[in-house]
């Protein structure tokens, strides 16, 4: 004797394609559904019909018969699966292939063509409904690894952000450096644009923390660092903490001109804030000294490691120079003031 199952499945809501064309089977399958909890069930009685329903409606599971007077059942689920893979989004629909065609080969090429169970002719109402139950668990998996998916590539963007920031300055550090300047770079040679860097350094930073301590030290880090990134205002520029003292500022589409303007604009704020430094020969106040370099011949690529020894030796001479002070790298040493320190006059 046949054993009856020990309970009905318990099915979450459910929408259903029934895709059949002889009409009293179809009507048997729908009822079947209802009766096992399905919320809403379409009908189609062709290929063409089905593509139609689909497209419009998504179910949330298709029972799809193989044999259709318009086209093969296993050629729509070819079609179903190919738009699937194509779709910007990962997408899945269970289909179960129903067939009377219950010979091992119908079943290998309603698999192999996309299909993921089979169900024989004439159809069980109890293993109907076990077979939406699998289907039901397998689709609540998928998204369930979909929104892990989803939260993991989210937390991979973040780290990404992460890497690229100086945790004391929050500007972004000399990874992001690396990144940005070849992207700038690139965009400067392309758009035939000017590019110019400031590398810039903290006068006497040694003695400030030897003489406030390296709590201070860090506090006037910070305060500079903000400084500078609220003198870069146009949306590409970016303010860089290069090193321990030494920030850099990258300033796309700027020229020479432009990159000397600004400089002077960062010592005026310096001088009006005037944030304290006991122990600085140069200026009662934190002063900066800066290497500025500007990218406007196109003649050649010039690589980044170049463009930064440039600024480098700019920041060198405006030290040489007596410090608190910028210099473009084309004026040299002696005749490169970008701008005045008042503590300086
Ligand atoms: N508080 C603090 N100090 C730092 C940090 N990173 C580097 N320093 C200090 O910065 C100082 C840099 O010293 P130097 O390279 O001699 O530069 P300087 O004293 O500014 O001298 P000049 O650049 O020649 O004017 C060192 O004392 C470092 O310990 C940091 O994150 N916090």
């Amino acid at each position: 004797m046949k054993q009856q199952p020990s309970s009905r499945p318990v099915l979450q809501p459910m929408t259903v394609l029934v895709v059949e064309d002889q009409y009293a089977l179809r009507q048997a399958m729908v009822q079947m559904l209802h009766n096992v909890g399905a919320t809403h069930v379409w009908e189609a009685g062709s290929g063409a019909q089905a593509q139609l329903i689909f497209n419009a409606h998504q179910p949330d599971l298709v029972l799809l018969d193989v044999i259709l007077p318009d086209c093969s059942g296993l050629d729509l689920l070819r079609r179903i699966r190919a738009a699937e893979r194509q779709a910007d989004s990962p997408a899945w629909t269970p289909i179960v292939l129903v067939s009377s065609l219950d010979d091992e080969a119908a079943i290998w090429d309603g698999i192999l063509a996309g299909g993921d169970d089979y169900l024989a002719k004439p159809v069980s109402p109890t293993i109907l409904a076990a077979k939406m139950l699998a289907m039901q668990r397998l689709q609540h998996t998928r998204r369930q690894l979909e929104v892990t998916g989803a939260a993991l590539r989210q937390a991979n963007t973040l780290l990404e952000q992460l890497v690229e920031i100086d945790p004391l300055t929050e500007l972004t550090n000399r990874r992001g450096l690396d990144r940005i300047l070849t992207v700038e770079l690139g965009a400067a040679l392309r758009e035939q644009k000017p590019l110019s860097l400031i590398l810039c350094d903290i006068d006497y930073f040694k003695q400030l923390n030897d003489a406030a301590g390296h709590v201070h030290g860090d506090a006037v880090l910070r305060q500079v660092a903000q400084l500078l990134r609220s003198a870069c205002m146009r949306p590409r520029d970016v303010a860089v903490r290069y090193g321990g003292e030494e920030f850099l500022l990258v300033l796309p589409g700027t020229p020479q001109s432009g990159a000397m303007t600004l400089a002077r604009g960062i010592q005026h704020v310096l001088a009006e804030v005037a944030i304290a430094h006991p122990a600085s020969p140069v200026a009662s106040h934190v002063s900066l000294s800066g290497g500025i370099v500007t990218l406007d011949h196109y003649a050649s690529e010039v690589c980044q490691a170049e463009l930064l020894e440039q600024a480098d030796a700019a920041l060198y001479a405006a030290k040489a120079g007596g410090r608190n002070r910028f210099v473009h790298v084309r004026d040299g040493a002696q005749s490169g003031r970008a701008g005045h320190a008042s503590g300086e006059q």
